[in-house]
Order: C-alpha cells, then sequence, then structure tokens
C-alpha cells in the first residue's frame, strides 16, 4: 500500500512520499540525476456511477489523496515509488534494454519447473515485502491513540497480494453501530476488473522476480475452461490434492495444507472499522465440485465459452456494471452468458472458476489466500490481452472515462496500488507494453450447422466428382483394355497387311 519510508507521523501529516532511489540528501525521486520528481498526484474527477451514494465518507474515493497528495513522477523509462526502478517490460541501469517473460500454461512446466514454482509461492508467503506497509486503520485512526505511532504493519509478499485485493473489495464503514455498506468494489463488476487484477499480478510478479534475483521469473496460467468438474492442477506436486481425511482440505503431501490465511475477520471489520491486518488465522479449505447446492458451480467452463466471450465487439456497455450485457468485460468476469446476455443467475468463466473451488478461493474479501487465485487469474488475464490483441485494430476498443462505479472510471488511480497507476495505463497489450506474453492455443471455433452443411455438401459433390472420375477412367481403360486384347489379332492383321503390301508393291515394279 505505502512505502515504509513514507509512513511516519512526519511524512502523513506533510502528505508528501516521495523517496530517494540513493538515500542521499536532495535526490528526492531520483532527481539529482533526471530520474524523476515530486509532483501533486492528480485523481480523476469525473462522475462514477449511481451504485455508491456516500461520498465522503470512504478513504479510498479519489485515491490515494486521503493519505497523500504529492509524490514522485519519474521520467521516460523510470519508475518505482522512488523512480529506482524501471517501467514494465524494461531493464539495464538506464532502463533502455526490453525484457519479456513468458507466461506458460503451468500444466505443460515439468516437474522441476512446477517444483520450482510452487518453492516460490512458498517463499513468497514467507519473505517480508522489502518496501511495502500497509494500514490497520481507517485514515481517522491512522495516528493511533497516543498520536505519535502510525497504525501500519509489515506483511510478506504473498499476503500483500491477498490484502490489496481485500482492501478494494472492503465495505465503507458507515460509523459504529451502524450496516457497513457493500455496494462498492474498487476492482470488481466493473470495467476495471480486467485493469484492476492485470496490475495486481504483475506487481506479485514483479515482487517475486525481486525476491528470487531472476527477471525472467514469469506466473504461470491454469487453463479453467477444459469443462468438466475435475480440477486438474489441484495435484500435491502443484496447487495441492483434496485431503483423504477432510473434503474441505488441502493434503497434507501438498506444502499449501500448511497456509494460514489473512483477513478472515470479517464481522470485526465491519463493526469496529478496523482493517485486515498480517495476522494469520486458519488454513485454505477448498471442496472442488463440491457444492451440491449449486449444481451450476460443479462444473468448470468449456472452452466454447472463451471462444464465444473473445467473439464479443465491445469492451463494456452502459451501466458498466455487474448487469451490463454484451460487455466482452462482463462476460469475461462472469456475471454474463459466454455469448453476452446477462442473466442474475448466471456464473461462467472468471467468477464460474471462483465458485468451482467451492471454499476460500470463492469468497471474494479472502480468495487470493488460495494460491489457486493466481493461475486462474493469469489465465482471466490472457483473456483479456487476447481480446484487446483481436479488437483494437477494429476501433470499438473504449474504456469508459466516467460514470463508471466508483474506482473504475479510466483516469481512477487503482485502489490500493503505490505508486498511483491508473486503469488507462493497464488497458494496452501487454507483450508491446507491459514486458510479458503468453503462450496460449486458443481453442478454434466449433462450426456451425449451416458451415457443417455446407462443407458437407462440398465434400459430397468433390467425392461424387471423384467416384465420377475414377468411373470414368475404369470405363476407358476397360474399353482400352478390351481394346488392347483385340491387339495380338489387330497385330497379326496388320503384320499379314503390311506382307501383302509388299509383295504386291514388288510384282508392280
Ligand atoms: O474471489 C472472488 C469470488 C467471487 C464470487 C463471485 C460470484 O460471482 O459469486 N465472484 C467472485 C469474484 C472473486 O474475485
Ligand atoms: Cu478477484
Amino acid at each position: 500500500q505505502f512505502p515504509r519510508q513514507c509512513v511516519t507521523p512526519e511524512g502523513l501529516q506533510s502528505g508528501t512520499c516521495c523517496p530517494s532511489p540513493t538515500g542521499l540528501p536532495n535526490d528526492e525521486c531520483g532527481s539529482s540525476t533526471g530520474r524523476g520528481q515530486c509532483v501533486s498526484i492528480t485523481a480523476d474527477r469525473r462522475p462514477h456511477g449511481p451504485q455508491y451514494p456516500h461520498d465522503g465518507r470512504d478513504d479510498r474515493e479519489r485515491w490515494p489523496l486521503r493519505f497523500f497528495n504529492r509524490t514522485c513522477q519519474c521520467n521516460g523509462n523510470f519508475s518505482g515509488f522512488n523512480c529506482g526502478r524501471c517501467r514494465h517490460g524494461l531493464t539495464g541501469p538506464n532502463c533502455d534494454q526490453r525484457v519479456t517473460v513468458v507466461r506458460r500454461n503451468v500444466m505443460q512446466m515439468s516437474a522441476d519447473e512446477k517444483r520450482a514454482f510452487v518453492d516460490a509461492l512458498g517463499q513468497a508467503k514467507r519473505t517480508v515485502h522489502p518496501d511495502l506497509v500497509i494500514c490497520t486503520r481507517r485514515y481517522q485512526e491512522i495516528f493511533g491513540p497516543d498520536g505519535a505511532s502510525v497504525q501500519f504493519e509489515n506483511i510478506t509478499i504473498y499476503n500483500y497480494f491477498v490484502w490489496t485485493h481485500y482492501y478494494s473489495v472492503s465495505k465503507t464503514y458507515m460509523g459504529q453501530g451502524q450496516q457497513s455498506f457493500g455496494g462498492v468494489d474498487f476492482s470488481h463488476e466493473g470495467p476495471g476488473f480486467v485493469t484492476w487484477h492485470r496490475y495486481h499480478l504483475l506487481q506479485l510478479e514483479r515482487d517475486m522476480q525481486d525476491m528470487l534475483g531472476d527477471p525472467s521469473f514469469a506466473l504461470p496460467y491454469w487453463n479453467f475452461a477444459i469443462g468438466g468438474s475435475e480440477c486438474d492442477i489441484c495435484t500435491d506436486d502443484l496447487l495441492g490434492a483434496r485431503s483423504s481425511f477432510d473434503t474441505n482440505g488441502i493434503s497434507s503431501n501438498s506444502v499449501f495444507s500448511q497456509w494460514r490465511v489473512i483477513c478472515e475477520s470479517v464481522e470485526e471489520y465491519e463493526t469496529l472499522g478496523t482493517i485486515c491486518n498480517s495476522t494469520e488465522t486458519n488454513p485454505i479449505r477448498r471442496n472442488p465440485a463440491g457444492n451440491v447446492a449449486r449444481p451450476m458451480v460443479q462444473r468448470l467452463p468449456d472452452p466454447q465459452d472463451v471462444i464465444d466471450c473473445l467473439e464479443l465487439n465491445t469492451f463494456d456497455t452502459p451501466p458498466y456494471y455487474s448487469t451490463s450485457s454484451q460487455s466482452f468485460r462482463n462476460t469475461v468476469e462472469g456475471y454474463s452468458a459466454p455469448q453476452g446476455n446477462y442473466d442474475p443467475v448466471v456464473r461462467s468463466l472468471h467468477n464460474l472458476a471462483h465458485l468451482f473451488l467451492n471454499g476460500t478461493g470463492g469468497q471474494t474479501h479472502l480468495s487470493p489466500n488460495d494460491p489457486i487465485f493466481v493461475l486462474l487469474h493469469t489465465f482471466t488475464d490472457a483473456i483479456f490481452d487476447e481480446w484487446l490483441q483481436r479488437h483494437t485494430a477494429a476501433g470499438t476498443v473504449v474504456y469508459p472515462e466516467e460514470n463508471a462505479p466508483i474506482g473504475h472510471n479510466r483516469e481512477f488511480n487503482m485502489v490500493p496500488f503505490w505508486p498511483p497507476v491508473r486503469n488507462a495505463e493497464m488497458f494496452v497489450a501487454a507483450p508491446d507494453n507491459l514486458g510479458y506474453t503468453y503462450e496460449v492455443q486458443w481453442p478454434t471455433r466449433a462450426y456451425t450447422i449451416s458451415e457443417i452443411i455446407t462443407i458437407a455438401i462440398v465434400a459430397v459433390v468433390l467425392i461424387v466428382a471423384v467416384v465420377g472420375g475414377v468411373i470414368g477412367c475404369a470405363v476407358r481403360a476397360r474399353s482400352y483394355r478390351s481394346a488392347e486384347g483385340l491387339e495380338p489379332l489387330l497385330g497379326e492383321q496388320f503384320r499379314r497387311y503390311s506382307e501383302d503390301e509388299r509383295h504386291a508393291s514388288q510384282s508392280v515394279v
């Protein structure tokens, strides 16, 4: 959420977060070497949709101005909270070398690659984030009872990934004794769903590259559009098999059975107005296809669902919400049927994959606690990227500037990422702009009935033509052969005829 260096009482009171990449005095944002400068933060001022009627009650409005109003603006290819990094997809001391990582199908990884990925996740779960800390109170209580200490905590790299998703979906606290307001979601049910989760993954991938010291590390993906009711990645060499002793648990042969979740104390957050902290509590709950009360979520999406959703032409449609129809975004998110029509009982694609997990991974405030979340969302992002690349040329790829639900307008700084990053910055083709690409074999569209009939007709015509041709040849061959059968006779006669001719010509002379 914010750099550790900035969340001092003085830093918060000043509203300025412009650290130096070198720690040298008078080098805020690397200004002494031209990497950046400390500027006022601009936040989206466009009107948001009617879903959130409590303007002025929530720290996340016009993010991040409630906490900081000045931060680093980095020049050229430089990036990061102190301009000490390179923009995504670039590397080297001057950030002028392109680097692209490849996100692969986790099922196509070798045993060693799978083990390395599982180990890297375990390391991220244990390693304290080197730069960022999380707030555990709303701003009005951030200075703590003594007014001197500030209510921020260290958190591990992976738990930070969980916490940011929780913070973005948490309810608006309306005061003691009052119901918290749940009609707000800064990362779902709007156009920002795809851009928010894209940056969410990018941050984790970058944090893990730094942690491993491996700039080529890439998050893999889970192709969940395989139909059926089997969780093919739920094996002990990957994300954990089902426990033999607890239908809702993970096998003790998997390291993920040792993981403990954060952000479970929803009751407390909503009644006391506190915020999830880094305390870990219970094991991951997971029971794939086990929700017998909801048969629709006992199956995974089909390959055809991906094909259908990729064929939708419009990125998002008014009201830019979970009720939108013919919206690629609402369809890939899973509130509309794969063909685009909104239906309140439908859950498809991304949402269906979450609900299929039937446990921690299907509860929005908890879901990233189950690491399947990472692979589920890289595949969702792959579909988003494929859609962008297929439709950008058509000129129909338009991200709404206003009237989207709060947090989802194009120029809104995505909550609670730092340094501030707008939805618009993630609404680009990943390979050319963000330094990663996907290795995916997209399913091809099944033929329609009319196409099948056309193909059948053409096939019949071809067969008739070929058979006709063969018969024709056979008849001709046969008649030729029978002609051949006469040949010795014809030949004999021809020979005798020639003999007679010769005698006749000699007698004339
Ligand atoms: O973690 C999530 C859980 C979800 C449940 C639904 C639903 O459609 O009911 N959607 C979800 C999105 C999530 O991110
Ligand atoms: Cu999500």
